[in-house]
């Protein structure tokens, strides 16, 4: 079996130019949606993602705001400029890029920050309500990964999903939004701690690989006709994206996001929609 193809870019593609006309809508009201981006040190990936945040900006008409501090800038520094975006009226929505430099507590920044003007959902406010579940933005490559399963057709109610990953802006939150009473998915959560994998994934109709080990989910281990979603971002020595699912599964799955081309371009497209959103909310 070759697995189909679950295609962020268009996916992408299509909600960027759903989102192209709800700005131009907002713009007739007077409201001009704008995103900031809080950029940290050199990281060539962070900063490649930054600025494809702001070229989708522009393709959709929403207004950039970008605040770039090298990687030796202060707690303080950092937590400066998150209070400078705070107050800025132009500025309707915003990203702290993660991760930041070693040393700095990320916790303290993010919760420094407007709650309101949270576009990537990651404040502990809006984490709380989605826990809640009450209306918050929702953090944008879990909620880019249902759409695009979405989208595709495949069916997440009563599916069997295994999660591999813990970290912020993906494990965390990932597990929340599948067990909503709006998907009702059964989830397992995997991680370094889990003692045999393999045996999880063989059982999973879902797999989301976030773990960020290469080529960690093998065909052997996947069930056929399974979705497969990889989020997995590790560089070859020649400094080429490897996932953490390995090529042959597209043998095996009966769906599979590529990567490039899958899950990331489908992060970018939610931020947009999580300001976009903010901006139609505060005119009603
Ligand atoms: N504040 C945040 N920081 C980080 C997040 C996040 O959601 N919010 N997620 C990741 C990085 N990320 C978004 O910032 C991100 C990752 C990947 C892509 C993307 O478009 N990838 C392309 C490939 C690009 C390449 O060639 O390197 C693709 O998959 O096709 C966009 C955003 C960690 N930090």
């Amino acid at each position: 079996m070759t697995a189909q193809i679950l295609d962020g870019k268009a996916t992408a593609a299509a909600i960027k130019s759903d989102l192209t006309a709800r700005v131009a809508a907002l713009k007739e009201k007077g409201v001009t949606p704008g995103l900031g981006t809080i950029l940290v040190g050199d990281d060539p990936g962070s900063q490649k993602y930054v600025a494809g945040k702001h070229r989708d900006c522009a393709q959709v008409g929403i207004a950039s705001i970008q605040r770039e501090l090298p990687g030796t800038a202060t707690q303080e520094e950092i937590e400066a400029v998150v209070r400078e975006l705070n107050e800025d009226p132009a500025c309707t929505g915003y990203i702290v890029q993660l991760p930041l430099p070693r040393g700095i507590d990320e916790n303290r920044v993010l919760e420094l920050m407007d709650p309101d003007k949270d576009a990537d959902g990651l404040h502990p406010m809006n984490l709380g309500r989605l826990v809640l579940n009450e209306p918050a933005p929702l953090p944008c490559t879990p909620n880019g990964i249902l759409t695009l399963l979405r989208r595709h057709g495949v069916e997440i109610k009563g599916a069997e999903v295994v999660v591999v990953g813990r970290g912020v802006t993906i494990g965390r939150p990932m597990p929340l939004l599948l067990t909503r009473r709006s998907e009702n998915a059964t989830v397992t959560q995997c991680h370094t701690g889990t003692r045999d994998l393999a045996a999880h994934l063989r059982r999973a109709d879902i797999i989301i690989a976030a773990a960020g080990s290469a080529h960690l989910v093998r065909a052997e281990d996947v069930k056929p006709g399974a979705a497969v979603l990889d989020v997995g971002v590790s560089r070859s020595a020649e400094g080429k994206i490897v996932g953490d699912v390995h090529p042959d599964v597209a043998e095996v799955a009966g769906w599979i996001s590529p990567n490039p081309g899958g899950v990331g371009p489908m992060t970018r497209a939610q931020l947009l929609v999580n300001v976009v959103e903010a901006a139609e909310r505060s005119v009603g």
